[in-house]
């Protein structure tokens, strides 16, 4: 499989500082991987970037094949495109039921008169009960989105990502503030979603990293500091040093 994602000499600097320093990244069309790195080491920058939400200075951001340039896109051109993020916080709808929450996703890119006179047809209440078994939430399709458990709103809204079927899909730090049990589903979940679309997650638990099983690029200063299985790159003696703050 070709790669999805290219980043090529990426760099962007903030009042003089290099937040991202020449910094290369590529994922091919359904894989997973994870991001890691200390703080301050261009995580959420590196993704600003891919989701046009930062323009880099210079170095290049190209999607599928033939590469089409990212850098000319604004943020919803290329949210249209098929890649979607998950912010820490989850943005629920609290008031409606995990039903409709799913259903609007569903129903994201209609034009707001056909949005006012939908009616949940079969096919896209299938599809609802599809995405509910995904993310482990079928028996909670009537309930309220507020009465969720904190992990259960994540994991709504990662299907409500999922509903708008992205081709890549970034996570940021799925685990934090879950229970252990809360983890275990949610790498289970990312490694299903993983099966029909490249997924990017930035996590610091390396407990949650190991069991993703996928391959790890570690961030330092910017740039990409290893690449390679979580234990090739937690014995590698630059990661070490990084992360003694040596
Ligand atoms: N808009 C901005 N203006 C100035 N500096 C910024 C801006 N955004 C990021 N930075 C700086 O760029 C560097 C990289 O930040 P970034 O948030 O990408 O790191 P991170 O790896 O996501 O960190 P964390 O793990 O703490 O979330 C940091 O030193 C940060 O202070």
């Amino acid at each position: 499989m070709g790669a999805l994602l290219e980043v090529s000499g990426v760099s962007v600097s903030f009042d003089g500082f290099k937040a991202i320093n020449n910094l290369s990244f590529s994922i091919d069309t359904g894989e997973l991987r994870a991001v890691i790195g200390p703080n301050g080491a261009g995580k959420t920058t590196f993704m600003d970037i891919v989701t046009g939400k930062t323009r880099p200075d210079s170095g290049k951001v190209e999607w599928g094949r033939p590469g089409r340039d990212l850098l000319r896109l604004s943020e919803s051109q290329i949210a249209r495109l098929g890649i979607g993020r998950k912010f820490q916080r989850p943005t629920v709808f609290v008031t409606q039921t995990v039903q409709d929450n799913l259903l609007m996703a569903l129903k994201k890119d209609r034009d707001p008169l056909s949005a006012l006179f939908y009616r949940a047809d079969a096919v896209d209440l299938g599809k609802v009960e599809e995405l509910a078994v995904e993310i482990g939430l079928q028996e909670h399709l009537p309930r309220l989105a507020g009465e969720l458990s904190h992990g259960q709103k994540q994991w709504l809204e990662i299907g409500m990502l999922l509903a708008q079927d992205p081709q890549l899909l970034l996570v940021d730090e799925p685990a934090a503030g879950m229970t252990p049990a809360e983890r275990e589903h949610t790498t289970d979940l990312l490694k299903r979603a993983a099966q029909t679309r490249a997924v990017v997650v930035v996590e610091h638990d390396m407990e949650f990293v190991r069991r993703l099983g996928c391959k790890v690029t570690v961030l330092h200063e910017g740039a990409v500091l290893a690449e390679g299985s979580l234990d090739a790159v937690t014995s590698n003696q630059d990661v070490i040093d990084v992360y003694l703050g040596r």
